[in-house]
C-alpha cells in the first residue's frame, strides 16, 4: 500500500449498517480511512470520480423486503449509459462499465427503536403523546411493518408519522434534532442500529423490532475496474460468484430462456435472478427489462470463459459482467 491508507467508503453517518459492512470487509487491513458519504449514489460517484478513493461498500438485498432498488438502479443506469454512449451499433455487445465487484458482506440487521429523551416508562410512555414521528431509512420500513402495526395499535390515541432519512444513522441524528426544537406533545424517535443509538447517546426502547429473525442485508464491495485482478481474495474453497446482466432481444419469442439455457449447455449453476425496468426515451417503446443474474464458477475447474462468453453475447443484446467474487461464508451459515 506504499504506506497510504485504504480509502474506503461508505453510506454514512457512522453507525449505519454499510458501516458494519465495510468494517467486517476491511478487518484484517491495520491502515483503513472509512469515509460516509451522504447517499447511495454518493457511493458510486465517489469512487468513478475521486481517484484517492479505493473502494465503496454498497447495500444489494435484504433477506425480508428484498431488493435495495436504489443500488439494482444505480448498477442499470451505468450500464444503459454505457450502451448509449457506446461507438459501436452492434447489438450482442459486452458493455464494460468503469466500476467492478470484488466481494459481498453479509450483515445481521438487528433493529431498534431509538428516542432521543429519556422515556422513564419504556415504550408505555408512548400514550403521553399526541403524535409520535418515526425517522428511518425507507429499506427499512418493510423490515418491521408488523411492529409498527401493533404499536398503532396499542396507541390508537396516538398519531403515528414516517419521514424517510438518508440512512439509519442520520435517522437517529434527525429524530434528536427535532426533539431539540420541538413541542411537548411530539415525539420523534428514530428506527436503526443500537451501535448507532450509541453514537448519538440515545436510548433503545426496544431491541429486535425486525419482523424477522435473522434478517439480513448483502451488501457489495466495489472498486474502479482494473486491468488485472489482483489476488485480493485468498485461497477459498467456496464458489466464485459471477454478477452478470443484460439485455434480451424483446420481441423473439424465448429470448430469456435462450440466454439462461446457456449456462445449462456450459454447466453453469445460477444462484439469482432480478430485473429492473428501464426506459431510453427512444425506440418503438417505453418499457424494457434489465436482467441481473448471478451464477457459479469454480476457482479451480478449467477455465471456459472465453466461449462463455461468445455464446452469451450471441444471445444477449448486450451484457456486462460486474465482477467475480468469492461466495461469502456467511452466505450459508449463521
Ligand atoms: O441505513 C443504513 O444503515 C444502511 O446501511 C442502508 C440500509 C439499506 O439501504 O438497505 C442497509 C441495511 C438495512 O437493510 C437498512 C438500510
Amino acid at each position: 500500500m506504499n504506506g497510504k491508507n485504504l480509502k474506503v467508503i461508505f453510506l454514512g453517518p457512522k453507525g449505519t449498517y454499510s458501516h458494519q459492512a465495510a468494517l467486517q470487509q476491511f478487518q484484517s487491513i491495520p491502515n483503513v480511512d472509512y469515509l460516509p458519504t451522504a447517499s447511495i449514489p454518493q457511493c458510486f460517484d465517489e469512487l468513478e470520480r475521486n481517484a484517492s478513493i479505493d473502494y465503496s461498500v454498497v447495500p444489494l438485498e435484504n433477506s425480508t423486503n428484498g431488493q435495495v432498488v436504489f443500488s439494482y438502479d444505480l448498477l442499470r443506469d451505468r450500464m444503459i449509459q454505457k450502451v448509449l454512449s457506446s461507438t459501436t451499433s452492434a447489438e450482442n455487445s459486452r458493455i464494460t462499465p468503469d466500476i467492478e465487484v470484488i466481494a459481498e458482506q453479509y450483515v445481521s440487521i438487528t433493529h431498534c427503536l431509538i428516542s432521543p429523551i429519556e422515556l422513564s416508562n419504556g415504550i408505555e410512555s408512548f400514550g403521553k403523546f399526541q403524535e409520535v414521528k418515526i425517522y428511518s431509512h425507507p429499506q427499512v420500513w418493510g423490515q418491521v411493518d408488523s411492529y409498527l402495526k401493533s404499536l398503532a395499535e396499542k396507541f390508537p390515541q396516538v398519531t403515528f408519522s414516517r419521514s424517510d432519512c438518508s440512512s439509519t444513522s442520520e435517522s437517529v441524528n434527525q429524530c434528536m434534532q427535532s426533539q431539540i426544537d420541538n413541542q411537548d406533545n411530539i415525539l420523534h424517535v428514530a428506527i436503526g442500529s443500537e451501535t448507532a443509538a450509541r453514537l448519538y447517546k440515545a436510548q433503545v426502547i426496544e431491541h429486535s423490532i425486525n419482523d424477522k429473525l435473522g434478517n439480513t442485508t448483502r451488501f457489495l464491495v466495489l472498486r474502479r475496474r482494473r486491468d488485472t485482478r489482483l489476488n485480493e481474495v485468498g485461497d477459498t474453497k467456496l464458489p466464485q460468484v459471477n454478477l452478470l446482466t443484460f439485455t434480451t432481444r424483446q420481441d423473439d419469442p424465448g429470448s430469456l430462456v435462450d440466454v439462461l439455457n446457456v449456462l445449462k449447455t456450459h454447466s453453469l449453476n445460477m444462484c439469482s435472478i432480478n430485473s429492473r425496468p428501464f426506459n431510453l426515451s427512444d425506440g418503438d417503446r417505453n418499457w424494457r427489462y434489465l436482467f441481473f443474474i448471478e451464477y457459479y464458477t469454480d476457482k479451480n475447474a478449467p477455465n471456459h470463459n472465453e466461449q462463455f462468453y461468445k455464446d452469451i453475447g450471441g444471445k444477449c443484446k448486450h451484457w456486462c459482467l460486474w465482477g467475480t467474487f468469492p461466495r461469502s461464508e456467511m452466505y450459508y451459515y449463521k
